[in-house]
């Protein structure tokens, strides 16, 4: 851990000053034409709840993004506890609830809550996250099965767990109950009180009154208050009077001594003032006894809109910040890197998720492990009856090919253009995952599901079909096929990068189709149209199928040409998925 982050969140060992945990000065943040935010300013400190309000479309998401490092500034400074928000040790610290976020529904709540732990180099028990956030019943629940309100208490969960020392929470009691609500805002009171700095974004009022310590108030992209939400409050001086009058009021005297908003209904007379003795004094001059007389101070909702409503030069500024923005030191990338360590915990949870994700899935299991089975018994067995072993190797290795393909395609590739769609990748964007952790931990499971396929077709064709193989042809027809595999997890990425969510599982299974059938895998290319034969020595499908008829035996088998065809297409699909991946990054994540 650097020495700034050792020095954040108390008191500044160098001059008795408080350090805030969340600095924001001079934001400014534009989508093309649109000024998202002009001018964002924002401190949190240790302990603190701040709450930041504003209409839709004000740039309270867009400025948390900016804090998160989920948006890059144009303008500005943002800092957690002193570093960059960037940098994973920095992330490490923070706990984040975001709008729009997703995880996966085949995931149970103890399993999700388990994987974030190995996010955090000091994670909070997995049994206090679930309590605290009220999970304990939910812990064996899948995700996907639970209601909006029992998600939104995961998001929760999964914020607490790294026991985070900043708490970003981006309308978190959207959809909950008021139970709910009530044991979110004690478990946001607990963890304020034990020094974590807690930053909220809601449009329940109700919640920052009860909850912040401060309030920042947004408009326009512009900080247009930031205090206390008594501060706010007493900065109009209107109140609300309401009385039920004996008689019929004069009204127009009443507006005269300084009444507005006055409405007179059902008996009951209600107004505003900023001169509230000289309208009491009218009203009492008209009646000695006020009935149901109630005087009162405007409410946070009320003294919100009024701020809204006038322009924000009436406004006390915001208080200066307590320190200068400092132009933001330069990204020292070789001290933000994760050490080898937490880089290995993440691969090793992120597998654990991956391998139980692929196996709950039975439209991936039965259409990409069992399918190889299933057409070998359709193509295989009549020669079987023929008698033809040699027919039937070739069979055998063809079909395995076109399994080894499937998982390679499926398993690793598109599965990535679904978790783009529900944006589980924004949540662990978010976290100190990183994403060369995130990709490695799809290789072992892709690996697993590979052998499994090929052991289903083995064990089938061998004991139904009669395929005789020695175990070194098996070996080779195994060992090759899944350590080639490598060229189809490359072209999964590319269409997982670079094809909308809705589109990649189509496209995938019509090219993964036509390429296997073009390839010879289903039938021998010299019973297919002459075309086929001469498309062939093109196809990456073709080179990747003769790794499995050298291997038991058919020549041509797997040459030097094949391993050239296939690293020049393996090369081609990852600079198409890395540029896919940038073009998210920009428009995603810029
Ligand atoms: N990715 C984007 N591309 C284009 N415009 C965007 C993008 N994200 C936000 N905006 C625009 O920036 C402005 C601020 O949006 P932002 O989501 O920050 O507001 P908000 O205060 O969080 O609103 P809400 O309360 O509705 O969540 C809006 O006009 C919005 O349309």
């Amino acid at each position: 851990m650097t020495e700034t982050l050792k020095a954040v969140g108390g008191l500044d060992a160098r001059d008795g000053r408080r350090e805030p945990a969340v600095r924001m000065a001079g934001l400014a943040k534009s989508f093309g034409d649109v000024q998202a935010v002009v001018e964002g300013r924002m401190e949190v400190f240790p302990g603190e709840v701040v709450a930041v309000l504003g209409p839709n479309g004000a740039g309270k998401t867009t400025s948390l993004h900016c804090l998160l490092g989920l948006r890059q500034p144009d303008a500005g400074v943002v800092e957690l506890m002193g570093g960059s928000p960037t940098s994973p040790q920095v992330r490490a610290q923070c706990g984040v609830v975001l709008q729009n976020s997703g995880l996966p529904g085949t995931l149970r709540v103890r399993e999700l809550v388990d994987l974030f732990r190995a996010y955090y180099p000091d994670p909070m028990d997995t049994q206090e996250v679930l309590d605290l956030a009220g999970l304990a019943d939910l812990a064996e629940r899948f995700f996907g099965e639970l209601s909006g309100g029992q998600q939104q208490r995961v998001y929760l969960g999964l914020a607490l767990c790294g026991k985070p020392r900043v708490l970003f929470l981006d309308e978190p009691s959207v959809g909950l109950d008021s139970v709910s609500r009530r044991q979110l805002w004690s478990a946001v009171q607990r963890v304020a009180a034990e020094g974590t700095a807690v930053l909220l974004t809601t449009h329940y009022l109700e919640e920052a009154d009860a909850l912040a310590d401060r309030i920042v108030l947004f408009a326009s992209g512009r900080t247009v208050f930031e205090g206390s939400s008594t501060e706010m409050k007493s900065h109009f001086r209107r109140r609300l009077i309401s009385l039920r009058p004996a008689g019929e009021p004069d009204l127009e005297a009443v507006r005269d001594s300084g009444a507005e908003d006055i409405e007179y209904v059902d008996g009951m007379l209600s107004l505003t003032t900023a001169r509230t003795a000289d309208v009491l004094r009218t009203l009492l001059g008209a009646e000695p006894v006020l009935n149901d007389l109630e005087v009162r101070g405007i409410s946070l909702e009320e003294a919100v809109e009024e701020v809204l409503r006038t322009s924000s030069a009436d406004l006390p500024a915001p208080a200066p910040a307590t320190s200068q923005p400092r132009p933001s030191a330069k990204r020292d990338r070789a001290a933000e890197r994760l050490d080898a360590a937490s880089w290995a915990r993440m691969v090793r949870a992120q597998t654990k998720a991956e391998f139980l994700k692929l196996k709950r899935d039975m439209a991936f299991v039965l259409t990409t492990c069992l399918l190889p089975t299933i057409f070998f018994a359709f193509f295989g067995l009549s020669q079987a009856r023929n008698g033809d072993p040699e027919a039937m190797a070739y069979t055998v290795a063809g079909f395995s090919a076109y399994g080894a393909v499937g998982v390679g395609l499926f398993g690793f590739g598109v599965g990535i253009a679904a978790e783009r769609g529900f944006k589980w990748d924004l949540l662990i964007r978010a976290t100190p995952m990183s994403p060369s952790a995130y990709l490695s931990s799809r290789i072992v499971p892709a690996a697993v599901f590979t052998l499994f396929t090929l052991c289903v077709l083995a064990v089938f064709s061998t004991s139904v079909a009669g395929v005789r193989l020695s175990p070194a042809q098996w070996a080779a027809l195994m060992g090759g096929l899944t350590l080639g595999n490598i060229v189809f997890v490359a072209m999964g990425l590319a269409i997982g990068y670079n094809l909308s969510p809705k589109a990649a599982g189509p496209v995938s299974t019509v090219v993964y189709l036509l390429l296997s059938f073009a390839s010879g895998m289903f039938v021998p290319l010299n019973q297919l149209p002459s075309l086929a034969e001469s498309l062939a020595p093109f196809l990456p499908t073709w080179h990747f199928a003769r790794i499995g008829w050298g291997a038991v035996g058919i020549e041509p088998g797997f040459g030097l040409t094949s391993l050239l065809v296939l690293t020049a297409y393996t090369a081609a699909f990852t600079a198409l998925a890395v540029m896919g991946y940038r073009r998210e990054l920009k428009t995603r994540f810029l």
